[in-house]
């Protein structure tokens, strides 16, 4: 089934053209890698996907319901109850430890209290870090600090999950490893990634790669990964 669909979006930001005529599918449980130069679209296409921006023409559809023309509360509602998101930086609430910041989710979502911690938990587990459940983001490492990010994105157990050079801030070593981590479970639920990257080899962990040049589709192709002896899935 398809899952995210664009049809010739287009969005400027003022005078300066983001995107030219956008259109692509992904499907459901698919991870979808968008690369391309700097300033060639990618974060802007991810935040149309995700019903944060809205385009200027253009129409986005969700699990086939158009969501671009829908009301900010509807799409507010839309990215707490079937969206993730993780961004460069992980944007933890500073005064929250990691387990607060986990259950944050659930809790706005009105699962009690106790409940919420236990998933929580259970997420940063998961993530191989449940010995920072009770420390605050400024005691993290950058790695703690994005598997804490990854986790809060992963809790509600979103269908898609939309991500933006969500290892950007991270040496190579965790960066690949939070991205493992991120590419494994997404894989275990069958969650849609969008992934914005531009990196080569993070896009080889996707099962295809959507190569942007100026607001426009450059060309697709698979992820580096999927082309490997033996395949992964
Ligand atoms: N808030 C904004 N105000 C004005 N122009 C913007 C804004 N955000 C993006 N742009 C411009 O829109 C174009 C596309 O930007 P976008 O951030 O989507 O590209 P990108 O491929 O994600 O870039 P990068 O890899 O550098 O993050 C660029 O020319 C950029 O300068």
């Amino acid at each position: 089934m398809t899952q995210l669909q664009a049809r010739a979006v287009v969005k400027a930001y003022g005078a300066t053209p983001a995107l030219r005529g956008i259109t692509l599918d992904v499907a459901e449980g698919e991870i979808v890698a968008v690369t391309g130069p700097s300033g060639c679209g990618k974060s802007t296409l991810l935040h149309c996907l995700a019903g944060i921006l809205r385009p200027d023409a253009g129409e986005v559809h969700y699990r086939g319901r158009r969501i671009d023309n829908t009301s900010e509360a509807a799409r507010s509602r839309l990215r707490r109850t079937e969206f993730g998101v993780l961004f460069q930086f992980g944007q933890l609430v500073a005064e929250l430890t990691a387990a607060e910041n986990v259950a944050l989710p659930l809790l706005l979502a009105g699962t009690r209290r106790r409940a919420a911690r236990t998933v929580a938990l259970s997420w940063l587990d998961r993530l191989g870090v449940a010995e920072v459940a009770d420390v605050r983001p400024g005691e993290m490492s950058g790695g703690q600090q994005q598997r804490c990010a990854t986790a809060r994105a992963l809790v509600t157990e979103p269908r898609v999950l939309f991500a933006d050079e969500p290892t950007g801030a991270l040496d190579t070593l965790s960066g690949e490893q939070v991205l493992t981590q991120v590419v494994r479970l997404a894989r275990e639920q069958r969650t849609t990634v969008v992934l914005v990257t531009h990196e080569p080899r993070i896009a080889g962990y996707a099962d295809r790669e959507i190569v942007l040049r100026d607001g426009t589709v450059d060309h697709t192709g698979l992820g580096l990964d999927a082309a490997l002896p033996g395949g992964r899935r």
